[in-house]
């Protein structure tokens, strides 16, 4: 949520310059692909993504649901397992290779939180317990200096009576204080980088609110980077300093959290961005973009988006669009933005809202004052 400490504006754009190397971020991801090996197909997951996060900041990471946004998480945490695999790409953390079966090198430096906080905890241990043991797996800490610091823990992530609490199992703790338990076990790693997956989505919304309060104290005080998944635009909006979008396994738009909001620059993120309550011209429905995530099973030859698209022209069916630049800070990968591929320009801006469901209710309401 705040502003990113690494001003990366005055760097100079390099010449192919969509690939960091050799930068100092905290974590590089480059040309990551995950697939699944099914009985019928391979499903390609994460298709050829490559983004960076840097110290401190809050990288959220958005899509609709089955386009990639969990497989990447765990893909980060060498979380993949049969029938999945990593089968190629680079992820560094402090420029450590961790593809290859590294990842205890950097075991407790990246911790992750789950949509469900009742799946992360063990129902037969009280909550410090559990507190205590990754202490002492991930710092070292045992008797009185593990029960202190899972006092400070629990007190650090907003949950009174701390030094009770400690003592609870989790079903004595309600759903919005589980997640904050769940949280203050994944920072007893002493994490560098917190990957929350949908950490709000099972929880009601004034709860929400206080998690991802919560979130944005925490990484002020322990500079925490954090990786942020969910499907809300309204919840990228609140938390991220940038946003990648994701579509169909791939990363199909990615910039500063203000452009991305203020200059949306590929189809698919306007639709997302149309979708938010408040953004659209009032109506009784919400625009949504028809039809659903494709699962990709095939390297690409075309656009994911297209069948989609309220912009698409016929290149879109024949020609696979790379990210390119453009902005400084900003890609998208779409064929509107190469300008080999000469589209019809009626296609384009005004028909935005072409395809974007519910969009013409949103005009008909004008139809009311006769
Ligand atoms: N264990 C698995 N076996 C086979 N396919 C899988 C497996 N896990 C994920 N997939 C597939 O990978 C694709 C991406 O899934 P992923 O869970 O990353 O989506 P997501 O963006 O996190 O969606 P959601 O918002 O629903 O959580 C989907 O097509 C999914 O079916
Ligand atoms: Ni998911």
């Amino acid at each position: 949520m705040r502003p990113n400490p690494v001003d990366g504006a005055d760097e100079p754009p390099t010449g192919d310059g969509l690939r960091t190397d050799g930068g100092d971020a905290l974590l590089e991801v480059e040309g990551l692909t995950t697939v699944f090996h099914t009985d019928k197909e391979t499903i390609r997951a994460v298709d050829d993504v490559s983004f960076a996060v840097e110290e401190g900041e809050t990288l959220g990471i958005v899509g609709e649901s089955g386009s990639g946004k969990s497989v990447t998480a765990r893909s980060i945490l060498g979380l993949i397992d049969s029938p999945g695999t990593i089968e190629s790409g680079s992820i560094r953390f402090r420029g450590n290779e961790l593809t290859g079966g590294n990842w205890d090198t950097h075991r407790g430096d990246v911790s992750i939180v789950f949509q469900d906080p009742s799946n992360s905890l063990n129902p037969v241990y009280t909550v410090g317990n559990q507190i205590r043991e990754t202490l002492r797996i991930h710092q070292g800490l045992t008797g009185a200096a593990a029960r202190e610091e899972a006092v400070r823990l629990l007190e650090s992530v907003g949950i009174p009576d701390a030094r009770r609490r400690v003592t609870e199992y989790p079903h004595q703790f309600s759903g919005g204080m589980k997640q904050r338990a769940v949280i203050a076990v994944a920072l007893a790693c002493d994490p560098d980088l917190l990957v929350c997956d949908e950490p709000t989505t099972a929880l009601d919304v004034t709860i929400q609110a206080q998690i991802l309060e919560l979130l944005d104290e925490l990484q002020e005080e322990e500079d925490l980077a954090i990786v942020f998944i969910t499907h809300d635009m309204g919840v990228i909006e609140e938390t991220a300093d940038r946003v990648n979008v994701m579509y169909a396994g791939e990363m199909v738009e990615s910039a500063p959290v203000e452009e991305l909001f203020d200059s949306p620059q590929h189809p698919y993120t306007r639709g997302l961005l149309a979708s938010i309550p408040g953004r659209t011209v009032s109506g009784d429905r919400l625009p949504t973009i028809g039809g659903e995530v494709p699962t990709p099973t095939t390297e690409p030859t075309d656009c994911r988006f297209a069948d989609r698209c309220p912009e698409a022209f016929d290149a879109c069916e024949r020609v696979h669009p790379e990210p390119v630049r453009v902005g400084p800070d900003h890609t998208a990968a779409c064929l509107l933005h190469e300008e080999a591929y000469d589209h019809d320009p009626d296609a384009g801006a005004p028909g935005a809202e072409r395809g974007v469901d519910g969009a013409d209710d949103a005009v008909a309401d004008g139809g009311d004052r006769e």
